[in-house]
């Protein structure tokens, strides 16, 4: 049996742990899917790119406002895929290649690790290893609804839905979330009809209600949007799909995504023979120091975190990077800790969505005495540029103090426009001193931002 210094679990954001400081320890990796983990291969980076090529089609698709008249002659989906996963699959093939023959003090295993005693693990290839220390991050799944599972019809999810042959024609999304919002923008852009569904009575339904109410308003007017009712069954064969509404009401297409959520895979790990907790929803417990239950067992990412977000996953491996390094059991250790104080998000669907700390209903839930104020983009001169009928920027504060409580924007480039409110709520700056201690460009769009702030 090989005894390893570090054994990492997954090879997205635990494959980062690994810098110089590890040269001299002995590291297995474990991976049971493709190298890289979902980021890389399935997740924000492809999406992003399928995003970007759904915007400039819209773009052009808008261009009239603004006096230049253009249209969309074609969309050759197979070259927006090839251009997307003729990038990233090198770069995935290229991370494992670098681990497995290139590293003298890595040894790849291509299987389904299984812990089978305290840092002991079944590599899931005919070898079981021993480890000092352990690294969980064993990421997340998709979620599929038994309706969908038992229905026996053909489904897809990030995982395969953007290697599709073809556009399809009419794409049904069950689930209003991150997924289903970004890919409905996606498919919609680039010429399928696309139908949306969702449980609850707005889509987006954990924004603040401003912006998911604007969100859902303007998506009513793109897609077939339906809301409020579960599904009661779902019926196909391999080119259709429909599905019928608890109300009674049916929505068709010929290809189904499922976007309902992503479950932590510390279920699927034999947990328990290793002495690591788990929490009902597969989730694995850890500290503040990313420690799990099991001495010398650490989990990062969304196998352990309550954000299931990659600059999270990537936060988190950093520390446990730090911890790996200080002796994490000893009584005496001195810790980094995780700061989960102001994690941002970002949807990128359209418009861009993005928002870091407390909605408007969390800080009037926790009696706290706010104020609040909502900017249109079309109140400032780049909005008017834009033409700008959408946008809107929302932020919170605490009356009297200043001290900034939360903020949400949907518009154009919101996942950028919002980086200075993190960076001031993340260092303590009020929202006086944010907005009169430094120049703002005019006439950029972060003016939103001033404006929103001088407001309050
Ligand atoms: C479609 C989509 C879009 C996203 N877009 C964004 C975005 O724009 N911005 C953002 O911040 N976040 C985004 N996310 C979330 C982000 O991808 C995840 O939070 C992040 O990738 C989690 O990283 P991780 O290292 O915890 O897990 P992963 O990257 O999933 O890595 C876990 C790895 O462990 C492997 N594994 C699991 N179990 C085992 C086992 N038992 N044995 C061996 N290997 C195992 C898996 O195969 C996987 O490769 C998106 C997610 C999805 C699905
Ligand atoms: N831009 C980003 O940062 C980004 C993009 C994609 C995914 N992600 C991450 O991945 C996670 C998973 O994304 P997601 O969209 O699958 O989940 P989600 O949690 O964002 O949304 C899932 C939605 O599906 C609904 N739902 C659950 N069960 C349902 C059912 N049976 N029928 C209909 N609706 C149902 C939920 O109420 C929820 O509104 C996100 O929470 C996010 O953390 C992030």
């Amino acid at each position: 049996m090989t005894h390893y210094d570090l054994a990492i679990i997954g090879s997205g954001s635990g494959n980062t742990i690994l810098d110089d400081r590890f040269a001299d320890l002995q590291v297995a990796i474990l991976e049971d899917g493709v190298f890289g983990g979902t980021c890389l291969n399935v997740g924000c980076i492809p999406t992003k790119m399928f995003v970007y090529a759904a915007d400039v089609a819209r773009t052009v698709e808008h261009a009239g406002r603004y006096g230049v008249d253009a249209h969309v002659d074609k969309v050759r989906w197979p070259d927006i895929v090839a251009r997307v996963f003729d990038r990233i699959d090198p770069i995935s093939a290229g991370g494992m290649r670098y681990r497995r023959d290139e590293s003298p003090n890595t040894t790849v295993y291509s299987g389904h690790a299984r812990f089978v005693g305290p840092r002991r693990i079944d590599t899931g290839t005919g070898e079981v290893i021993t480890a000092d220390q352990v690294v969980i991050a064993a990421g997340s799944r998709p979620i599929i609804p038994a309706e969908v599972r038992d229905s026996g019809v053909r489904y897809y999810t990030n995982d395969d839905i953007m290697r599709l042959p073809e556009l399809p024609e009419h794409l049904v999304i069950l689930g209003s979330g991150f997924i289903g919002a970004e890919f409905a923008h996606v498919f919609s852009a680039l010429g399928s009809r696309v139908s949306i569904i969702g449980r609850g009575d707005r889509l987006l339904r954990h924004l603040d209600r401003d912006i998911s109410d604007r969100f859902t308003e303007l998506a009513h007017a793109k897609w077939d949007v339906r809301l409020g009712h579960p599904v009661a069954s779902v019926r196909g064969d391999g080119d259709s799909v429909e599905i019928e509404l608890a109300d009674g009401s049916r929505v068709a297409g010929d290809a189904l995504l499922v976007a309902v959520g992503r479950a932590p895979n510390g279920d699927r790990l034999g947990a328990d023979t290793a002495g690591i907790d788990v929490d009902e929803t597969g989730r694995i417990v850890v500290d503040r120091y990313q420690r799990t239950t099991a001495e010398g067992v650490f989990a990062l990412g969304d196998v352990s975190s309550p954000y299931q977000l990659k600059h999270v996953a990537n936060h988190e491996a950093r520390v446990v990077q730090e911890n790996l390094l200080r002796g994490a059991w000893a009584e005496d250790a001195d810790l980094v800790e995780t700061d989960h104080r102001f994690v941002p998000a970002a949807v990128f669907t359209d418009p861009q969505i993005a928002d870091v700390g407390l909605t408007e209903e969390q800080a009037r839930e926790q009696g706290l005495d706010i104020s609040v104020k909502v900017q249109s983009y079309s109140d400032v001169a780049y909005g008017w540029a834009m033409e700008d009928t959408e946008g809107l920027c929302k932020v919170i504060a605490e009356r009297g103090t200043g001290r900034l409580l939360g903020a949400h924007i949907i518009g154009a480039q919101a996942s950028t426009v919002i980086q200075p409110l993190i960076q001031a709520m993340s260092f303590g700056l009020s929202a006086q001193d944010m907005a009169r201690g430094q120049y703002w460009i005019h006439p950029a769009l972060a003016e939103v931002v001033e404006n929103a702030l001088l407001g309050l």
